[in-house]
Parts: C-alpha cells; structure tokens; sequence
C-alpha cells in the first residue's frame, strides 16, 4: 500500500534539485552532523549510528544495524526507530544541497518486520525543490542494496536558518555547540553561504 498526501506532491513550479559544486564527492562518507544525534551522533550510546554516504546527482545511501535496544515487539525493530533511520537518511540529502533543512512531514511505509541484527540498507534522493521546500524520497531493504523492501518513506523537509537550532534548542546544548569548532565548521557545511 503506498500514496503520497497533497501534502508531499511538489507544485508544479518545483524545479529539479541541483547538486551543490562543494558536495561531497559519490562514495564519501559524510560523518554526523552531530554527535549527539540519535540518528547518527557516534556519542550516543543508544542511538543508530547511521553512516551515510553521498551517492550521484542528490542521492545517499546508508546503512544501519539494528541492536537489541532498538526493539519494538520481541526480537523485532521499533517503527519509530526504522521511522527515524528513514528521517536522517532523508535529512543526510541536505548536504549535497549545502542547505539546512528540518523535516516538516514524513510518510513512511512498514512493508515487512525487521529482525534485531539486520543491516538496513537505505537508499534516498531528492526529486524536487520548490522554494524552501525540498521533496525527497527513501527505502530501506533487508541484508543488502537490493534485498527485500522492509520499510519506505516520502518526505517534505523545510529550509531554515542556523537561527532554527539557537532559537529553540536547550540552552545548555546550544552553547556546547557553539564552543565547538567541530560542531561550528559541520554547521558550516550545510550552508551554501557560510
Ligand atoms: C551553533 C549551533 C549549532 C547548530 C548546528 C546545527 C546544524 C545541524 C545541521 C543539520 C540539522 C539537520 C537535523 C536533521 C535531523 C533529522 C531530521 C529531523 O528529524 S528534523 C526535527 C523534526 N522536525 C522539526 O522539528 C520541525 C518542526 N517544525 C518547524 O520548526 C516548522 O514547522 C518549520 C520550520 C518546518 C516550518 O515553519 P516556517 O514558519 O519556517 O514555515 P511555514 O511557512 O510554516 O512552511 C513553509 C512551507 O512549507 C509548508 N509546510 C510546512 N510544514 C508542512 C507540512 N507538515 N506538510 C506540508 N507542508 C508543510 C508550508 O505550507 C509552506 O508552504 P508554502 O511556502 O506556503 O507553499
């Protein structure tokens, strides 16, 4: 069963998205865009240490490992967990735009159970940018890149301003953010104008 809603169906202005000259090259791995992420912060104990790399045109692909601490039902992954492996492969497409982007809305799929121990493999790609609002779409298969289809996803994500995080994030991670040129220089990244 699969159907995008009005609200993930890009107007008919929308152009095709534009590969950034300073994108990371097809093959890098891009690393966490914060290493407290739970989606992909290698300092978060149990997080998914999602590792993306950037694919040709504005596509990624991924991979994550499901762990005991990510069950839902005995044995098996939590939706919300395979939910947010699709999240930040999704958001991972922002760098090859070099635009800072936050999900606004995110249809997924759950097409069949994924056991504790499976590598998912996910792949996404943006399919159009419309001002601020970039369209993007994602699966993620079983064991291989061209395993079974466990789990898919539309999304909406929405441009903003480093502004976003400074103005709604706790203060006390913000400003640990901040005294940190690594986290700084990563943020810097996703801007087209640093
Ligand atoms: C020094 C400090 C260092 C910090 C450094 C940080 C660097 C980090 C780098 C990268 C981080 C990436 C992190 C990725 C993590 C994985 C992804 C996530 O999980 S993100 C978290 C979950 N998402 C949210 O928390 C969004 C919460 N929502 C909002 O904040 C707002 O609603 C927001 C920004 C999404 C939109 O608000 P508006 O006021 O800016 O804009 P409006 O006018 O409402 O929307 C713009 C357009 O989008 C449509 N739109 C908005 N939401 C929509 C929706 N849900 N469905 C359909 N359309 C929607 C609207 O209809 C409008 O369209 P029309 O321009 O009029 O055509």
């Amino acid at each position: 069963m699969s159907g995008t809603s009005p609200g993930l169906t890009p107007p008919a202005d929308a152009k095709q998205p534009a590969r950034h000259a300073d994108a990371p090259a097809p093959g890098e791995l891009l690393g966490a865009h914060y290493d407290q992420c739970f989606g992909c912060g290698g300092d978060q104990p149990h997080g998914l240490h999602l590792a993306a790399r950037a694919g040709e045109g504005v596509s990624i692909t991924a991979e994550f490992t499901v762990r005991p601490e990510h069950q839902g039902a005995p044995g098996l992954a939590h939706g919300g967990v395979l939910a947010t492996a699709l999240d930040e492969t999704l958001g991972s497409l922002n760098w090859l735009l070099r635009t800072i982007a936050v999900t606004g809305r995110l249809e997924t799929d759950f097409v069949r159970p994924v056991p504790v121990g499976t590598t998912l493999h996910l792949a996404a790609e943006v399919t159009a940018v419309a001002g601020r609002k970039i369209y993007s779409t994602a699966t993620g298969r079983i064991g291989a890149p061209d395993g079974p289809v466990a789990v898919r996803a539309d999304a909406l994500f929405i441009e903003v301003k480093v502004d976003h995080f400074i103005d709604h994030g706790r203060e006390e991670e913000i400003r640990a953010a901040m005294e940190d040129p690594d986290q700084i220089r990563r943020a810097r990244a996703f801007e087209v104008n640093p």
